[in-house]
């Protein structure tokens, strides 16, 4: 680790700083800039699924609502040295920062899920594969090495291939099952609708389907042979909207790994994901993409935290640009936090190193404003590190 005493701080991020080293930065440094940038290197439909919401509402709600939950700064404490770990599902983690699931990376770059994990492993943030994503979850896990990878799960509505899906990431060393819950359907979202723009159609995504003997057991020829019918199969069999808590029994009955749900923001549902059995939740709004008008995710977390934060990992994302975001959502109870458009433009950009680039600056940004907030350690953040009454 190196601990060079700089402007940044003694800490291991802060000497990240290009400029410190007279070099200027490979990335614009703003999140505005940043998209701004992916944006002339992307097909216009690709930047727009990325970029779009359900709506737009709740995408702006997510960041403006963060502005109720002001950091409320003391002084003269020893902040000399800095930790940033957190314990999550009973684990020691470096950072509270973590990958959300995106799914189709390869509309972003050809290395796509393989870039993030090498990033990933590079920088030592873990990572949340999504189910639909362009390579198969047992490559994605090779290049993470040891680094701890998740498995995002989009619940088919057939029981087997949901069991196949769940047990190929157990064998293949991931460490968790996220299931999402919020997206049973896609939502209206008119930046897609208007381009008859989804990936998906193209037979992009389907990596872990085309790859699962369950999924093509289903199939007349090889994937590859004929897409329209893959892509077919695969809608036929993607969601399964008319399932209730009480199917949960059989995903746990499929793996001995933990079982989070994301997208839960009513702290009933956080409470039924506890009966349930479930050793975490996430909580999201999908980054605004699925309910517009829904509540932002910032407003959620602290209901959720206190129905069930004693009990199981609570995480959250939506939202999540820079270190004081990350600081708030922890200080109103979040184990860790995911992060996600923001390693999707830096991998659009510039690759592995874009997504690596991303990581540093936003880990050098949350130990910097750790300090000057007078914390030395992010674990014992509570809301007494705001200024809000909200909460
Ligand atoms: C392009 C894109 C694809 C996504 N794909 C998935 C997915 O496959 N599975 C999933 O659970 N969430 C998916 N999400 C939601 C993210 O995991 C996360 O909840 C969201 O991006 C957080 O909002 P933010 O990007 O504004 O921070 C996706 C989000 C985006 C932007
Ligand atoms: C609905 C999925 C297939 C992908 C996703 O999560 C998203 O586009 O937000």
């Amino acid at each position: 680790m190196d601990r060079t005493n700089t402007p940044y701080g003694n800490h291991q991020f802060g000497i990240y700083s290009a400029g410190l080293k007279g070099e200027l930065p490979i990335l614009p440094l703003r999140y505005e800039d940043l998209e701004a940038r992916a944006r002339e290197v992307l097909d216009p439909a690709a930047y727009w699924y990325v970029a779009g919401g359900a709506g737009e509402a709740s995408m702006a709600a997510n960041r403006h609502s963060f502005d109720r939950y002001p950091l409320f700064p003391r002084m003269l404490t020893d902040v000399s040295e800095r930790d940033l770990s957190t314990t999550v599902l009973g684990k020691k983690h470096a950072t509270p920062l973590m990958l959300a699931p995106l799914g189709v990376q390869e509309i972003l770059h050809p290395d796509a899920e393989l870039a993030v994990a090498r990033a990933a492993a590079d920088v030592g943030v873990p990572m949340t594969l999504s189910t639909v994503s362009s390579y198969p979850m047992e490559q994605v896990k090779s290049e993470l090495g040891d680094t701890t990878g998740w498995y995002q799960l989009y619940w088919p509505n057939d029981d087997e291939l949901a069991t196949s899906l769940v047990q190929r990431a157990e064998k293949a060393g991931y460490e968790a099952i996220v299931i999402t819950l919020d997206t049973k359907m896609l939502a209206w979202r008119e930046r897609d609708l208007e381009g008859a723009y989804l990936p998906f159609l193209q037979g992009k995504g389907l990596a872990n389907y085309t790859s699962d003997p369950v999924f093509c057991a289903g199939l007349d020829k090889a994937p590859d042979e004929d897409v329209v019918a893959t892509v077919k199969h695969w809608s036929q069999v993607y969601a399964s909207p008319e399932r209730s808590w009480s199917d949960l029994a059989k995903l746990r009955a499929a793996t001995n790994l933990p079982l989070i749900l994301k997208g839960v923001l009513h702290p009933e549902d956080a409470l039924a994901a506890r009966r349930a059995g479930m050793d975490g939740v996430i909580v999201s709004n999908h980054g605004g993409r699925q309910v517009d008008g829904s509540i932002a995710a910032i407003d959620a977390l602290a209901g959720v935290v206190d129905a069930v934060g004693d009990h199981m990992s609570v995480l959250f994302d939506s939202g999540i640009r820079r270190g004081a975001d990350v600081l708030k959502a922890v200080a109103l109870g979040a184990d860790a936090v995911l992060v996600g458009r923001p390693f999707a433009w830096g991998l659009a950009c510039a690759g592995e190193q874009g997504v690596a680039e991303v990581l540093r600056r936003l880990l050098a940004d949350i130990d910097l404003t750790l300090a000057l907030t007078g914390h030395d350690r992010i674990d014992r953040l509570t809301r007494a590190a705001l200024a809000s009454t909200r909460y």
